[in-house]
């Protein structure tokens, strides 16, 4: 997909991977990105992108994506504002650790069934019927396949994430909508996310050679998701000791008759 004059949902998008995401979509002359987060920081973040990246529209929509109703509005608001929607991030995310039961199930609900809303709107609002078709970025995490103790209810989310964005980007589905579904699982990068787990970046710090990472590598793997038209249901990795690379998908490296 060539970025230049589309127009972006990005939900989170005022935290550090949403606005890094941004930004390399208005680098790359994106039309619009609507910054959908639940921070009112987000107001901040948005005039910050458009003295940066001027004279793309960068508008911020204030919203709970862990309500459907309201994320829906979400939706409803960039469709009307902008006249298409072509490109969503469900990136929106916590890390709770285990000894907070009540955070650990928030982190459930708004790291896997809020990008099931927001994978499911976005197939609504893209599909090639009533939209232009588009592409849909689910941010997931290394912690899909590598986990970290402590942190069960994330582990469990992102990995999840995981097989919903392989199962929305099956070739018949994106047959059916004209939308392709990528997942993107970064290992450590440095935003406040890392602040909000005590221990966390004392945890990190203890890894052998594990340096953490800035939000524009990742966004980096970010935007081939977006433009590389060949990638559906595709699972990126993007770590410091490996860079940025694709996991094989067995479905599609098996003979192509097979169905599994
Ligand atoms: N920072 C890291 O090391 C890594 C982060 N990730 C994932 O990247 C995504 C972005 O996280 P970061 O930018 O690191 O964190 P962040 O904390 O900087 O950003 C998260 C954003 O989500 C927003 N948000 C939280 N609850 C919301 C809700 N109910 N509705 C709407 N917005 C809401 C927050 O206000 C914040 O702006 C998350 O899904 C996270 O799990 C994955 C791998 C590595
Ligand atoms: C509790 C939430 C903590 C952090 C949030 C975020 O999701 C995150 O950064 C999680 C990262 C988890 C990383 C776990 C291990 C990562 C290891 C890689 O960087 C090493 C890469 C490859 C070697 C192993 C391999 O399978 O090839």
């Amino acid at each position: 997909m060539k970025i230049s004059g589309k127009v972006a949902l990005i939900t989170g998008g005022a935290g550090g991977l949403g606005k890094a995401f941004a930004a390399a979509l208005l680098r790359a002359k994106a039309k619009a990105v609507c910054l959908v987060d639940i921070s009112s920081r987000g107001k901040e973040v948005a005039e910050d992108l458009r003295l940066q990246y001027p004279p793309s529209q960068v508008d911020f929509y204030h919203c709970d994506v862990m309500n459907y109703d309201l994320f829906k509005g979400a939706f409803d608001f960039v469709q009307k504002r902008f006249g298409a929607i072509d490109i969503v991030c469900n990136n929106a995310g916590m890390a709770a650790s285990d000894h907070n039961v009540s955070g650990s199930i928030r982190t459930l609900r708004l790291n896997l069934e809020a990008v099931y809303f927001g994978t499911k709107l976005g197939m609504d609002y893209m599909d090639k019927e009533s939209g232009r078709g588009g592409v849909i970025i689910n941010v997931a995490s290394m912690a899909a396949f590598l986990p970290l103790m402590g942190s069960m209810c994330y582990n469990a989310s992102k990995a999840g994430v995981v097989a919903l964005t392989k199962s929305a980007g099956v070739p018949e589905q994106y047959e059916m909508t004209g939308v392709r579904v990528n997942a993107l699982c970064p290992s450590f990068t440095e935003t406040p996310l890392l602040d909000t787990s005590s221990g966390l970046r004392e945890m990190i710090a203890q890894l052998p050679n594990h340096p953490i990472m800035s939000p524009e590598y990742v966004a980096e793997g970010f935007q081939q998701l977006v433009e590389n038209e060949e990638l559906c249901g595709a699972v990126m990795r993007v770590t410091p000791q490996k860079g940025i690379e694709i996991v094989p998908n067995r479905r599609k490296d098996r003979n192509s008759s097979s169905k599994l």
